[in-house]
């Protein structure tokens, strides 16, 4: 579903709203609500808004799980650091468990972390495939979401829910979820703001399959539900239904 709003703050109601329905529904049915964060300004936003109330005082801390989408090879310390965004945005200011928060932990290597990372996934889901409640993702102007960057091997990945890229271009190591992780959550909820977004958005929801090149438009859940949350900026040559 794609849905527009007049501005980001009207955007992150939205989605507060539906994350605080789909934690009090997961946590009452299943007795935890295991949520995967994005990094990028528009999530920030997002996680703001979800530290405040009337939010911050409705939804069960205690029974969410934190997740990340992907995360910049760094220290947890480093002002690039995904991790260090969502703590400093909303997970300082909020009652969930540590124990119930899993960085992406960059100590060794891109390859061991992303290693890591799988075994931390796996050991605590209890399903076969891991199925998380709740996916956050953004979207670059280049059509690349979590790490998932055009043109990249990590694309290709099918027998782990991991990887690993390196950017050439930003001279970077990133760990990411793979895209048969995300196409298996119960909810994926795209977070997108501004003018400079337009043209992607246009080219990812109107254009072609060009899967190498757009990787967001691999993330299609097989028996979820898919959210675009589009503010004016970013909707403005799509025909997208105003709220
Ligand atoms: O670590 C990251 O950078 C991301 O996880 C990335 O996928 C991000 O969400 C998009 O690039 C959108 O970011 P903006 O909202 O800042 O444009």
């Amino acid at each position: 579903m794609i849905t527009m709003y007049e501005d980001v703050d009207a955007l992150g109601r939205a989605v507060a709203n539906l994350f605080l329905k789909k934690a009090c529904l997961a946590v009452a049915e299943r007795g935890k609500f295991t949520v995967s964060l994005a990094g990028g300004q528009t999530p920030q936003r997002i996680y703001e808004i979800l530290a405040k109330p009337p939010y911050s005082e409705q939804i069960p801390w205690e029974g969410i799980h934190i997740y990340w989408g992907d995360e910049r090879y760094v220290p947890a310390d480093d002002i690039r650091s995904n991790q260090l965004m969502a703590r400093k945005a909303f997970l300082d200011h909020v009652p969930i468990p540590p124990h119930q928060i899993h960085p992406i932990v960059c100590n060794t290597t891109p390859e061991q972390a992303a290693k890591k990372y799988e075994e931390v996934i796996v050991s605590t889901f209890l399903e076969e495939v891991p199925q998380f409640d709740f996916i956050f993702l953004g979207l670059g102007s280049d059509g690349h979401t979590a790490s998932l960057f055009p043109n990249t091997s990590v694309l290709q990945e099918k027998k782990h829910w991991t990887g690993h890229v390196y950017l050439t271009e930003l001279d970077s190591h990133r760990v990411t979820m793979t895209a048969p992780l995300i196409n298996n959550a119960r909810t994926v909820a795209f977070l997108v703001t501004g003018d400079s977004k337009a043209q992607i958005v246009c080219e990812v929801l109107k254009g072609p399959q060009d899967l190498l090149r757009l990787p967001s438009q691999m993330i299609v859940p097989e028996n979820g539900e898919l959210f675009w949350f589009l503010d004016q900026g970013a909707s403005k040559l799509l025909n997208a239904n105003k709220k």
